[in-house]
């Protein structure tokens, strides 16, 4: 193996996955610092409004050869960026910095990256795929103005495939279906671990709405909250041509969000950020409108509902993650 741009790059971009759509409305960036070949740290953006990946990772990569330095007590972005500032010591100027995405030049949630790495001044800045939201973009200038070598284009493809639903939901609506099955591919039941129904949660818990097939409602009862993570119930489509329901069923009884029967897909529209929760009858009807599946594989053979359908589609595999022993795989539909 080769160790060289790509191969750095190919960490970033592998630990950003780990939190891939996890970060709305921010996008999944990873970054990587290597100081004389050795590499300092790997790490990514995690969550909206907290640190962005370049932070993580300069954090670390200084704290990897300064231990017990103050900087471990820094926890907010703002505290990062000035400590950093005012402490750096030339640590960096022998460091190559390896990013999946332009840094940002703006001041957002967090301060701009940009500034931050003019003034750490890097040997290198590696940057694999440029900003795609003007407000934020303008960062490879910056770093050029102060002197800092910049190479852009290094494993852009796969750095678009992780940027993709950030570019999507930012011009209009991103929308992944999201299966849950065994090896052999049954989905009824409880199919996932608790681990993994956390992961599902947490998605439930960021997403502007999930939509659900009538059947589903009608046969599982389901509850569709965040119930896992103790986090926010998502608003609900039902996607079905019929208008009654039984209230009893629990997804009706849960406050603070919103619940409506539709048989108008373009509703979809009128969101950012859409998880449809479903199997093959909604992903054959939905076949053009979905950007991502994520299907989730519990590597278990047990017998139940195998959703056999006159169902033809073609996959791409983006990128896979495990989840404890289950895996998560992401899969965008071929042309
Ligand atoms: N393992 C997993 O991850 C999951 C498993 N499941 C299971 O899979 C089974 C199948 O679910 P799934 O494949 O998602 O789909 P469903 O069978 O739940 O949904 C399909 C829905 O599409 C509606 N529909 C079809 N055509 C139209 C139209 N022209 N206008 C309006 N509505 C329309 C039907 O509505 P109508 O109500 O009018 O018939 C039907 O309810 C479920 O019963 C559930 O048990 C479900 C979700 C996730
Ligand atoms: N069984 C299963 C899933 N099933 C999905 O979860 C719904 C039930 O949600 P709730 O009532 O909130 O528990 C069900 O109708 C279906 O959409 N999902 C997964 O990630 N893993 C699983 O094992």
């Amino acid at each position: 193996m080769k160790i060289d741009d790509n191969f750095f790059m190919k960490l970033a971009i592998d630990e950003a996955w780990k939190y891939q759509l996890l970060t709305y409305p921010n996008p999944a960036v990873g970054c990587v610092v290597v100081k004389n070949g050795e590499i300092l740290a790997i790490e990514a953006h995690k969550t909206a409004g907290e640190a962005h990946a370049e932070v993580n990772a300069l954090k670390a990569a200084f704290l990897k050869k300064n231990p017990n330095d103050l900087l471990k007590l820094k926890k907010t972005s703002d505290e990062i960026h000035q400590y950093l500032i005012k402490n750096h010591n030339n640590f960096f100027t022998d460091c190559i910095v390896y990013v999946t995405l332009e840094p940002c030049n703006h001041i957002g949630k967090t301060p701009a990256c940009s500034n931050l790495l003019k003034e750490l001044k890097p040997k290198r800045v590696v940057i694999a795929h440029k900003d795609t939201n003007k407000e934020a973009s303008g960062g490879i200038e910056t770093l050029k103005n102060a002197n800092i070598d910049v190479s852009l284009g290094c494993m852009q493809k796969e750095a678009y495939d992780l940027l993709y639903p950030f570019i999507k939901w930012t011009e209009s609506t991103f929308v992944f279906f999201k299966m849950a099955m065994t090896l052999n591919g049954s989905i009824d039941g409880k199919i996932s671990s608790n681990q993994t129904l956390a992961y599902t949660h947490t998605l439930r818990d960021k997403i502007d709405l999930m939509l659900i097939g009538g059947n589903t409602v009608r046969t599982d009862r389901p509850t569709l909250d965040a119930r896992y993570i103790a986090g926010r119930s998502p608003n609900i489509m039902i996607y079905s041509k019929n208008k009654i329901f039984d209230n009893n069923i629990p997804l009706f009884k849960i406050p603070n969000r919103d619940v409506f029967i539709s048989d108008d897909l373009f509703k979809l529209l009128d969101y950012k950020f859409v998880m449809v929760e479903g199997t093959y009858n909604l992903m054959n009807i939905l076949k053009q409108r979905i950007d991502f599946v994520v299907l989730l594989v519990n590597p278990k053979i047990r017998k139940g509902l195998n959703a056999v359908n006159e169902i033809d589609i073609d996959f791409e595999i983006l990128h896979e993650n495990f989840i404890g022993s289950e895996k998560v795989i992401y899969l965008r539909k071929k042309d």
